[in-house]
């Protein structure tokens, strides 16, 4: 029998990889930052630019579940999950698993010299998960803002149109395109013009300061659309159903189809930005469905891989495929081991619930936040769904008048409770927005501890 004849024995399945319990509590046992993170931090000063900055300057050494533990023993409850990505928790079993299987039979090939399964069966994943009964297709790349760039190149070459619209208090990115894309230049794009053309902001629905209802709002963004844009050199709008940096407001009711509706009518490509509010976060697969939209492309990203770097572009087949061949790629879209850990992913959601879990945060957090609110007069509003909520703080006693933001309460949150062991994250055009990104692993026990934090920090504020 020649080579070619011997039958292959199947490689031996590897070793699961093992991954280290971390305690789910919260545990402070030395100043915060603590010494050994004040050594790196010196380190790290020397060497990486000042652009970049953190949060909380503690390193991390190991993350598991709900809890990342720092380099001095300290334990904390991670209420920012790197801000929406570890969605199935820090390091998962299977994810690990999955990426350490792959990694040792394939780290990188590049898709489009010669391709692998991988990235179809996530491809298929998207098709089936992403919203619409219609035939999909995607592209899969490396960052959300990736995501956002080739969404936009694919709506431009299907219609033949060039302007892009976005709404008030957007984030889509930090790339040359998404800077113009966004809600506020500082940090994101000060300094770093010229930005790119053909990007028009349009009014959101922001119920808590605007009070227009869904259909009110939506007749306001298609007048101004009409009005400044003028929809025949409309490529696409693109809209997160959830607005994440902006300030998690949820739109009202209605809004969202409305303008899909006169999208489809005048031949605008709609994209939901779901990079933030998408694979799970929400209590549904895609933040979309609570609204009853349907969008003609989805961007995915954060929590599809569980850390690892993997985005996707999907939506309806003939405009996907609009896109001269060679037109959409690059290096490392769709990188096998990134690949594998989203199949994993996709594997958790449905066979562990997490859909629920999404559900279930949402209501003890929610209830946890009205307790506090008849209790401190700085919350003005509670919003969002699943795992994806936010309060939006004010000056004392201006909730139902002048809401005035109060960015400073946030900050001294955010710092109160990084002392006591849980990272809380703002966000806002205006900073006032206290954000719980928590992973779906986290318990209502582990919940309700950080909102007895939260208390105090409220309390420590008077
Ligand atoms: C809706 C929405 N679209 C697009 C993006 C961009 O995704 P990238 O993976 O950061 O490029 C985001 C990323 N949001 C967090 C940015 C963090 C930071 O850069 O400091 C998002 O939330």
């Amino acid at each position: 029998m020649t080579d070619t004849q011997t039958p292959v024995e199947p490689l031996p399945a590897p070793p699961a990889a093992a991954v280290p319990a971390v305690p789910q509590e919260r545990r402070i046992v030395t100043a915060i930052p603590g010494p050994r993170s004040q050594e790196l931090h010196a380190r790290r000063t020397a060497v990486v630019s000042s652009g970049v900055s953190s949060v909380l300057p503690v390193y991390i050494e190991r993350a598991n579940g709900a809890v990342l533990v720092d380099v001095d023993g300290n334990h904390f409850l991670d209420f920012g999950a790197g801000i929406g990505v570890t969605t199935a928790g820090h390091t998962p079993a299977r994810v690990v698993e999955a990426a350490v299987a792959q990694a040792r039979d394939v780290l990188h090939t590049l898709f489009t010299i010669t391709p692998y399964e991988e990235y179809v069966r996530v491809a298929e994943l998207l098709a089936e998960h992403t919203p619409g009964d219609f035939a999909k297709k995607s592209v899969l790349v490396n960052s959300g803002a990736e995501a956002v760039e080739n969404g936009v190149k694919i709506a431009r070459k299907y219609t033949g149109r060039r302007a892009v619209a976005v709404l008030d208090h957007a984030y889509h990115g930090r790339t040359n395109l998404t800077m113009a894309m966004n809600y506020k230049a500082m940090p994101y794009a000060t300094g770093f013009g010229p930005l790119a053309g053909d990007v028009y902001h349009a009014p959101s629905s922001y119920p808590y300061r605007d009070g227009l209802s869904g259909a009110e709002a939506a007749a306001r963004t298609i007048g101004w659309l009409e009005k400044v844009v003028g929809a025949t050199d409309l490529a696409c709008l693109v809209v997160e159903p959830i607005q994440g940096e902006g300030g998690f407001m949820v739109p009202a009711e209605g809004f969202l189809p409305a303008l899909q509706e006169w999208c489809t009518a005048n031949g605008v490509v709609m994209i939901a930005d779901e990079i933030q509010s998408g694979m799970a976060r929400t209590g549904r697969y895609y933040a979309s469905e609570h609204f009853g939209w349907v969008p003609d492309l989805v961007l995915s990203a954060k929590g599809i891989a569980a850390g690892l770097p993997l985005a996707a572009v999907t939506g309806r087949a003939e405009i996907m495929d609009a896109s001269q061949p060679g037109g959409l790629g690059g290096t490392f879209g769709g990188n096998p081991v990134a690949c594998a850990a989203a199949i994993a992913v996709f594997e958790a959601i449905d066979e562990e619930d997490l859909l629920a879990e999404g559900r279930r945060i949402e209501a003890t957090l929610t209830a946890g936040l009205e307790r506090l609110r008849a209790e401190h007069d700085v919350i003005g509003d509670i919003r969002g769904h699943g795992a994806m909520i936010a309060i939006e703080l004010v000056q004392p006693g201006t909730a139902e008048t002048t809401k005035a933001p109060n960015a400073d309460a946030v900050g001294r949150i955010v710092s109160f409770a990084a002392e006591r062991g849980v990272l809380f994250l703002s966000a806002g055009t205006w900073g006032n927005v206290l954000r719980f990104l928590p992973s779906l692993r986290m318990t209502d026990a582990l919940i309700e501890d950080a909102l007895g934090v939260l208390d105090e920090a409220l309390a420590a504020l008077a």
